[in-house]
């Protein structure tokens, strides 16, 4: 036993087995050190914060009788984590989304030593700033397997980097725009969000996929596979069923009651939800069919064009949905920049710089050097009332269990 240890070892006055003097000494040593090394940790801090405001110009210049002088917004108290927070007083005129604008939060958090920065407004003019340590977003979730039993309630889209679940119904009044590069996700969220749906009784699922995964043969014995046309053997069986669902807009349309302006789902009246996968895909295979001569019918590819425009600009109010599913929302390869506009809630995951900006506007543009290099499952997510915000979507699992839950829960066709 070495000498310190014995004198740890002394009896307390009272008796009682503990730190003697000595002990209670060093102690109080130990504890003033660490006090003094927090007290110089947060002063760096502080340091540190100023010349990053500086550096960035989130700083106010004032001209004083002797130059210019440099005021930065102050800081109030800092929380030793982790993750290390502090909290920030803005100045006039400044407003907390300043702190991560253009690229300012991964460099002010770079500067502190930190991976990221999430901004907290609290009250009045004060901020709390919280330094990541780690992506927040970096480890997955799962997808529990559960079903909404109305359109009406949420499905589960994503968690945001403050760990809020996002839901969304799919009755609210959006369109849905998905892009995403090869093998960022967009496959699996599309499997999760209609795994969710399938067992609404007043959710019809009625769309195209020329790649025959996410709808089609898992689907076979429920009621949504009759509306679902698949594979590339047939566009023009795609253009069809396109056709029919603008048919059939157009007599819920003709049939909203009076006094309402809108359709009001019910098992009778469902809402369709249309997801077109590979969008630009399909558009392609029918622009590359034979054009029929002049007089002698429509090209695919503009019957497909013009049903979707439709279903896109007149769908809303007769609870039409579309899904679209594409690698990039160029206007040309969706069907017009008119049509891109009408997706009012839009997803992007892992997609060059300039593809992000022409779906989310120029917003995303700070974002989207970081977003080229995103993980799977990791999007942006903009819309319906929502600023631009990084969110993870939940992981349903292997493409067979999928469509296992397809078959558990799909609703069945009537025999
Ligand atoms: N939410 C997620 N969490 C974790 N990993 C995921 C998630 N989503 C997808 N992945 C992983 O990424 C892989 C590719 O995903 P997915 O097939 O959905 O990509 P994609 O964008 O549809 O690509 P493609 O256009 O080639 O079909 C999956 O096999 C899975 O391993």
């Amino acid at each position: 036993m070495t000498v310190a240890e014995t004198h740890a070892l002394e009896r307390a006055p009272d008796g009682r087995a503990g730190p003697g003097l000595l002990g209670r000494l060093r102690e109080r040593q130990a504890r003033r050190d660490y006090e003094a090394s927090i007290v110089a940790y947060a002063e760096a801090v502080r340091g540190a914060f100023r010349e990053a405001c500086t550096g960035l110009s989130i700083c106010h210049y004032v001209q004083v009788a002797a130059g210019v002088t440099i005021r930065t917004p102050r800081v109030g108290e800092v929380r030793v984590g982790p993750p290390t927070s502090l909290t920030v007083e803005l100045l006039p005129g400044q407003e907390p989304r300043d702190f991560t604008a253009k690229e300012n939060g991964p460099r002010l958090a770079h500067t502190l030593g930190a991976h990221g920065l999430r901004v907290e407004p609290i009250a009045g003019r004060w901020v709390r700033l919280h330094l990541l340590d780690a992506d927040p977003l970096r480890d997955g979730f799962g997808l529990p397997p559960a079903v909404v039993h109305s359109g009406s309630e949420a499905v589960v889209l994503g968690r945001t980097e403050d760990g809020v679940t996002l839901g969304h119904a799919i009755t609210d009044p959006a369109h849905l725009a998905v892009q995403g590069m090869n093998g960022s996700g967009k496959s699996v969220f599309t499997y999760g969000l209609l795994a969710q749906l399938a067992a609404a009784p007043d959710v019809l699922i009625a769309g195209s996929d020329i790649t025959g995964l996410l709808l089609g043969r898992a689907w076979d014995g429920t009621i949504h596979r009759a509306h679902q046309v698949t594979g590339t053997a047939d566009i023009a069986a795609h253009a069809v069923l396109l056709e029919d669902l603008v048919a059939e807009m157009d007599r819920r349309l003709a049939t909203i009651p009076p006094r309402q302006d809108k359709i009001v789902p019910s098992a009778g009246c469902p809402t369709v939800l249309v997801p077109l996968e590979e969008f630009p895909g399909l558009l392609r295979a029918a622009d590359g069919l034979p054009r029929p001569k002049r007089g002698e019918g429509v090209p695919v590819g503009d019957r497909i064009r013009a049903a979707v425009l439709r279903l896109l600009s007149e769908g809303r109010k007769a609870a039409f949905r579309v899904l679209m599913l594409a690698q990039r929302f160029e206007a040309t390869a969706v069907g017009g920049g008119y049509a891109r506009d009408q997706f009012a809630l839009r997803l992007s995951f892992r997609v060059p710089a300039d593809s992000l900006e022409m779906l989310h506007g120029t917003d995303a543009r700070a974002l989207g050097q970081e977003h080229a290099n995103a993980d799977p499952g990791v999007a942006y997510l903009s819309g319906l009332g929502r600023d631009c915000q990084r969110i993870r979507v939940p992981y349903l699992g292997e493409y067979g269990e999928y469509v296992d839950r397809v078959q558990r829960f799909g609703r069945r066709a009537e025999s």
